[in-house]
């Protein structure tokens, strides 16, 4: 299969999670004689540094000539100051805006080798499988008017707009998903004060009557953040609004025991997508090798198996991810006691000789066959 992909590096860990991603598809693509076409382009921070601009014209024309577009992660101290009115974040979502990517995906999962790494205890958090689906075109993030007023500017205003259809689109892609899983859908949102979540809730009632075999339940936003550390294996589907899902998905991070695990697609009706770690560019640790690559690694597992429609391919790396784990192997954000710590590179060469691994043993049981 021939698939053009767009790489946009970004800042801090971004490219360093980035190599372990184009690696991995290298070595699914040797594995598979597959043909992925990797071409770069600016976004964020580097790209104000280079032309001034977060999103260059450039780039948002190769993401949209690409079959699918990975991204590390933006932003940095460097362009943090208030005096900076162009920043890395307004690339970010801009190209999601441009691209019409209105579907954020973020599953969280449990994974049995890291089940002493989160800071919620066994019985809590081992049996949790959740999506969060997040609005990502919408709501606070773009309303109009957002901006400072009065002589001293010592007025702020954003606005949070959300029309019919953009929850309808939304809502209707959340019970889709739900409807291939355990057919539960929470519905989050703050209905008891915003107009927005009022009408939110009005569609969720209406869209529910296509989907008779899905359950529905509204949650209010601070319930479902408490819920989420209480008895997080309760949810299914959630689906929510653009800047509740961002805050619930970087909360239920922690069920993982890192904010390193979780994967991200953004996607649209014809399943186009941007694919990212849930993650920011961890200015902290950039340029280390101490990154944990899996939340990106996995991005590109959801990418195989969402924009490109090989199953096979996506599980071969969501179980090599689990064998390194079941290994022992981690990188320095998970608090395992035992089992040994890895740089970047060197978990993402593991992750690569299990790929082969995997693909050598299945070779020789299908000539057995
Ligand atoms: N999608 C994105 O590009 C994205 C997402 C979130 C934040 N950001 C940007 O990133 C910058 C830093 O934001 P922040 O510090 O609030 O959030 P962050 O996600 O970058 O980091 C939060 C904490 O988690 C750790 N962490 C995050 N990812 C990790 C990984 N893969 N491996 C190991 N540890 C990891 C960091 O070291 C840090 O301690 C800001 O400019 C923010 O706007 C970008
Ligand atoms: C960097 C920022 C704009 C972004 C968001 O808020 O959507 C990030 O936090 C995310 O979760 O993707
Ligand atoms: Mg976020």
């Amino acid at each position: 299969m021939k698939k053009r992909i767009a790489i946009l590096l970004g800042d801090g860990i971004g490219p360093e999670v980035m190599q372990g991603a184009v690696r991995v598809l290298q070595a699914i693509s040797d594995c598979f004689q597959h043909d992925f076409i990797f071409e770069q382009g600016l976004i964020g921070g580097a790209a104000i540094d280079e032309c001034g601009n977060p999103l260059p014209d450039t780039t948002l024309d190769l993401c949209s000539k690409s079959d699918a577009i990975l991204l590390g992660a933006v932003g940095g101290p460097k362009w943090d100051s208030t005096t900076h009115t162009i920043r890395p974040e307004q690339g970010l979502l801009r190209i999601r805006k441009e691209l019409g990517l209105f579907a954020n995906l973020r599953p969280v999962n449990a994974y049995q080798p890291l089940i002493h790494a989160s800071t919620l205890k066994k019985e809590v958090i081992e049996h949790v499988d959740l999506l969060i689906v997040r609005e990502l075109t919408g709501g606070l993030y773009f309303g109009k008017p957002s901006e400072r007023r009065g002589v001293n500017k010592d007025l702020a205003i954003d606005t949070l707009v959300y029309n019919v259809k953009e929850i309808e689109r939304v809502v209707d892609k959340a019970f889709q998903l739900a409807r291939k899983r355990r057919k539960k859908l929470t519905s989050v949102d703050k209905a008891n004060v915003l107009e927005s979540s009022r009408m939110w809730r009005e569609v969720v009632n209406r869209v529910s009557a296509n989907y008779p075999d899905v359950q529905v339940e509204h949650m209010l936003v601070d319930s479902a953040s408490m819920q989420l550390i209480y008895r997080p294996e309760q949810f299914d589907v959630i689906v929510t609004e653009n800047l509740f899902g961002d805050i619930l998905s970087d909360e239920a991070s922690m069920i993982t025991g890192s904010l390193g695990m979780l994967p991200s697609a953004s996607l649209r009706s014809d399943m186009v997508g941007l694919y990212e770690p849930v993650h920011g560019s961890a200015p902290d640790i950039a340029g280390k090798n101490l990154a944990n690559p899996l939340g990106m690694i996995l991005s590109v597992a959801l990418m195989l198996k969402f924009s490109f429609g090989l199953e096979k391919e996506a599980n071969i790396i969501e179980e090599s991810v689990m064998k390194v784990l079941t290994d022992g192997f981690h990188t320095g954000d998970l608090n395992v006691q035992q089992g040994t710590q890895v740089s970047t590179t060197e978990m993402v060469n593991k992750i690569i000789d299990s790929i082969n691994e995997n693909q050598a043993t299945s070779g020789i049981l299908t000539a057995y066959i």
